[in-house]
């Protein structure tokens, strides 16, 4: 759905073959043995992962366990010291800029807060990465912006408002627009539903599934709503002690035996739940276990 003619197409490809798991599925994004430390203090170590294509994956843990570390390590933004990450099969940190370009033109971003820039109008921030990655008429990423509005359940008339103009659940759908500027593969989100109110939030994640169901989008989120844990995640990975402790479906979490696992996925705020439509899990009440 890439738009034709926007960038040297190859200047859009990358050099290496896809990465596939055991099963022949697309694997996204594989981090293999990797540690992150500042200064004396480590937060991941030896850290594996696998997100595929076309899944939402979320990521929960307690508070400081190294969330947003794993996120911004994954898209280079802080150094590891060990271990490797591969992107779309491509090792990010130490791949050729034809490939970094690649990959870059590939996955999109929401930061907490939605991280808009207040100067510039919902257009001009969701042309933000056009400009920065494409060479478009600026008639043309009207309309493509236009449509990225539509996309994310926006008015039409928020296109000339600044983001001090918006309510939070329109500044995530703004950001969310962003990050969709280069129709990307994945896109990666940071407390998406954080500020928002349960309906809010609900309408988001519902958003969230429609676009992984329409496009094919694999989403990694970073989230502490056991809303969207429950509700649109079809894989769920727990970060602690400095490593993922479990990853797996929902039915996974609930069986798990970790007290910090448990206490959250069978604690006070656990209720039943239909994850993906599939399957009605009844959570224990009061931490039951
Ligand atoms: N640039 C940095 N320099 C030094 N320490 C950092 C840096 N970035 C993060 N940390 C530390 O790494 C640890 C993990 O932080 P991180 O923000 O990843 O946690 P988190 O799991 O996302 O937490 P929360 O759920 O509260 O958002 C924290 O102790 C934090 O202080």
């Amino acid at each position: 759905m890439h738009a034709e003619g926007t960038i040297p197409v190859e200047n859009a490809r990358l050099s290496s073959a896809a990465t596939r798991d055991e099963s022949g599925k697309e694997v996204f994004i594989r981090a293999r043995g990797v540690t992150v430390r500042f200064g004396a203090k480590t937060i991941l170590e030896n850290l594996d992962l696998d997100v595929r294509r076309g899944e939402i994956m979320g990521f929960v843990g307690p508070s400081g366990t190294g969330k947003s570390v794993l996120l911004r390590t994954i898209l280079g933004l802080n150094q590891k010291q060990a271990g490797t990450i591969e992107v779309f099969g491509v090792d990010y940190e130490n791949a050729n800029d034809r490939d970094r370009l690649a990959v870059e033109r590939r996955w999109g971003v929401l930061f907490q807060h939605g991280a808009l820039f207040s100067s510039l109008t919902v257009l001009e921030n969701i042309q933000v990465p056009m400009r920065e990655y494409l060479r478009l008429s600026p008639k043309l990423m009207d309309e493509l912006a236009r449509l990225k509005i539509d996309l994310v359940g926006l008015a039409q008339d928020a296109a000339d408002k600044y983001p001090s103009e918006l309510s939070g659940g329109m500044i995530k759908r703004a950001a969310l627009a962003r990050a969709l500027s280069l129709d990307p593969d994945i896109v990666f989100l940071d407390e998406p539903t954080s500020g928002l109110d349960p309906i809010g939030a609900a309408d988001f994640d519902e958003l969230i599934m429609t676009l992984r169901d329409t496009l094919g989008l694999s989403v990694y989120m970073v989230t502490h709503d056991l809303d969207s844990l429950f509700q649109a995640c079809d894989r769920i990975a727990v970060l602690g002690d400095r490593k993922v402790l479990v990853e797996g479906p929902l039915s996974t979490m609930l069986e798990y035996d970790h007290p910090w696992v448990k206490s959250y996925f069978h604690g006070k705020r656990a209720r039943t739940v239909v994850h993906n439509g599939k399957s009605v899990v009844q959570s224990k009440p009061n931490g039951a276990g």
